[in-house]
């Protein structure tokens, strides 16, 4: 219908990632510009003067931020297809506190950096494996937190997926043995077009942490 859609992205970046996947449900049109953080475009700089951050989601100029924020727009823009979010209120309610948990917890406090050593590297892993148990938890014995279908918390969630790699690789732990129900629910995610088309590579990821030294791991 005419109407211009850019994703201001970076490709190794979670919350960008929730975007596209929102994005590639909805069958969504739209231009990706890459961003290079370590060198912010003017456009970056413009449409998010407050926090200089992706991901940006620019519809016929006009710019949506936060990642959860632009997802909950895309979801009600493009409302005729795949519903992400629960149509009851209470039920959106509880979808929205999850995601917010993840938000809050998934990103540990100490970033699991490479350089972090000793008892803060352990401090950073058992946080980060408390929260992923809270939300095996929450997700008991049903395929998607959403219940029988694929939405909005699932799509919060899977983009940590494709850090795991990294954390473990440099946290020097197995997170699928600690969280099997955790793994098996990420499989069935990466099942999902609009998924494995949107997330990073987990190789890709560890080298970007390691090309960039940017302390993305938990922004
Ligand atoms: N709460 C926001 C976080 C975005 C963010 O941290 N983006 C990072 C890249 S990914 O870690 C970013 O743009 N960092 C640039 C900077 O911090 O300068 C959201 O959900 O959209």
């Amino acid at each position: 219908a005419g109407e211009e859609v850019i994703l201001l992205s970076v490709y190794a970046s979670m919350f960008s990632m929730r975007v596209r996947i929102a994005l590639a449900e909805k069958g969504v049109k739209y231009e990706l510009k890459e961003e290079d953080l370590t060198n912010k475009s003017l456009l970056l700089l413009e449409m998010n003067s407050v926090h200089k951050k992706v991901p940006v989601l620019l519809h016929n100029g006009k710019p949506i931020l936060e990642s959860l924020i632009i997802v909950q727009y895309i979801d009600e823009v493009w409302h005729d297809k795949n519903p992400l979010e629960p149509s009851d209120p209470y039920e959106r309610a509880q979808a929205r506190f999850w995601a917010d948990f993840i938000d809050k917890k998934v990103p540990c406090k100490i970033s699991l950096q490479w350089a972090a050593k000793g008892e803060e590297l352990e401090a950073a892993k058992k946080e980060f494996i408390e929260a992923l148990k809270v939300l095996e938890g929450e997700l008991g014995d049903k395929p998607y937190f959403g219940g029988e279908e694929f939405g909005y918390v699932d799509v919060a969630l899977i983009p940590f997926y494709s850090w795991f790699h990294a954390y473990e690789t440099c946290g020097n732990f197995k997170i699928g043995a600690q969280c099997p129900k955790f793994a098996a629910w990420a499989k069935r995610c990466m099942q999902r077009e609009s998924v494995s088309k949107s997330l990073a590579d987990p190789e890709k990821v560890y080298d970007f942490r390691a090309l960039t030294g940017l302390q993305i791991f938990f922004i």
